[in-house]
């Protein structure tokens, strides 16, 4: 059996190179950007005004005049005018060209005016105030968003100003969720007492749809003829394969048979962990498989700690770990990498804080709700001691 430590090296090994596609941007939040975009401007492009008032030449103030003539007014969205004499002003607005041969900016609060004169009130202290000057946001031909890059509203922003109307993004994963299981059934249909709804295939679905990834599900039987026609199937159709079930030591346990008489190739079965003990995953060519103990807690667990950080691989986005403090001691008395469940708390200097939350085990899927994250507390000790700080995957 491998430890959790091999099982993501191994898991991180085999990330799959992701094609592109150009969408328009109105669709491309939360897609990772596959392009460079560089600005094809000056930002701002010139000099802009950024306070409505009037645009002067600072020596004139500086020499102690106060009356300015105004010549005339400027809207945004005008061409640039000129200052045709050095002691008149011109009225303007903000997001307004700078007049040329004015230098300074004084807002409407700080003069008055009367009969087209604009009377200083209170002296601006130096030149150059209320102008946005062109370019010293970002110059033109600068790199403005690396590849790589997920696009929240602030990149589809900048992507705007430089008229990206189409952007090139990685093409989403293709995947399926495959719940297997003969009591497993639709969460339409109202159970027998031997029966469970799959709430595996919707958990698991909403969280690839948080991480971007839009996931068919499916239910299989335990029959391994049926599974491994549809494993068949879908490794044809799909980038990656999450299996739900079927992976541990029963009778009726066929979806690693069925997975290798498919040509997957069993890069490991069983991790030294608990939950999840009985995870296996394989590659056929470029398709990924992760065959997920059926027990709730175990799926989701793995879902978090071993697929995310492989989408992540996969799209090229770094993550950083996140840690939390335990409040409370933990004993781990059975030799294996322990997943527990922690309610976390941010203190007021920013510090996480995980109070353990105890179910009863991991078919204990109500207890999801009582708790944020995992910590993961690794192999080799037996008791973890309160403020003690351990790694957390978060699935809120
Ligand atoms: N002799 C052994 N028995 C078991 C071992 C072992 O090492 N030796 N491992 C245990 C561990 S740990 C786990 S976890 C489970 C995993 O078993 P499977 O992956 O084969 O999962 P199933 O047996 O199919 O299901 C387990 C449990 O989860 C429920 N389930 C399954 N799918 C769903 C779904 N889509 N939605 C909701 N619940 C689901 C299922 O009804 C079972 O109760 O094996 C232990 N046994
Ligand atoms: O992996 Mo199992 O989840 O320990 O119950």
């Amino acid at each position: 059996m491998i430890t959790v430590d091999q099982a993501e090296e191994i898991i991180l090994s085999n990330k799959i190179a992701l094609s592109t596609e150009k969408v328009a941007i109105e669709n491309a939040l939360g897609r990772i950007l596959a392009e460079d975009l560089y600005t094809d401007r000056d930002f701002p492009p010139f000099d802009r005004v950024s306070m409505d008032g009037i645009a002067v030449v600072y020596a004139q103030i500086a020499t102690g005049q106060t009356d300015f003539k105004i010549e005339q007014t400027v809207a945004a969205g005008k061409p640039q005018v000129v200052l045709n004499d050095t002691t008149h002003c011109i009225e303007v607005m903000t997001g307004a060209m700078l007049p040329i041969g004015t230098d300074t900016v004084i807002r409407y609060e700080d003069i008055s005016i009367i009969d087209k004169i604009a009377t200083i009130q209170i002296i601006p202290p130096k030149i150059g105030l209320n102008i946005h000057t062109k370019g010293i946001d970002r110059k033109k031909d600068e790199i403005l968003l690396a590849k790589g890059k997920k696009i929240s509203p602030a990149e589809i922003g900048v992507a705007a100003t430089i008229g990206k109307t189409q952007i090139l993004v990685q093409k989403q994963l293709k995947a399926i969720v495959i719940s297997t299981g003969e009591e497993i059934i639709p969460i339409s249909e109202m159970p027998l007492p031997h029966q469970i709804r799959t709430s595996n295939s919707y958990a698991l679905q909403a969280c690839l749809k948080n991480w971007g990834v839009e996931a068919d599900t499916v239910l299989l039987p335990d029959s391994q003829t049926i599974i491994e026609q549809k494993i068949a199937q879908y490794l044809s159709t799909y980038d990656v394969l999450i299996l739900s079930g079927g992976v541990s030591a029963g009778k009726f346990d066929f979806v690693p048979k069925a997975l290798e008489n498919q040509g997957v190739s069993k890069l490991f079965h069983k991790v030294s962990q608990r939950p999840g003990k009985p995870f296996w995953f394989g590659m056929k060519d470029s398709k990924a498989v992760f065959a997920l103990p059926g027990n709730p807690v175990s799926t989701f667990m793995c879902l978090h700690r071993y697929f995310k950080p492989w989408l992540d691989a996969s799209e090229g986005i770094k993550t950083e770990p996140v840690y939390a403090e335990l409040e409370q001691d933990i004993e781990v008395k059975f030799g294996l990498t322990f997943f527990s469940q922690v309610k976390l708390t941010q203190t007021g200097t920013g510090t996480l804080k995980a109070k353990p939350i105890i179910g009863n085990g991991s078919g204990d899927l109500a207890s999801l709700v009582d708790a944020d994250a995992f910590i993961e507390l690794p192999l080799g000790k037996e008791t973890f001691r309160r403020g003690e700080q351990y790694r957390v995957w978060l699935y809120r």
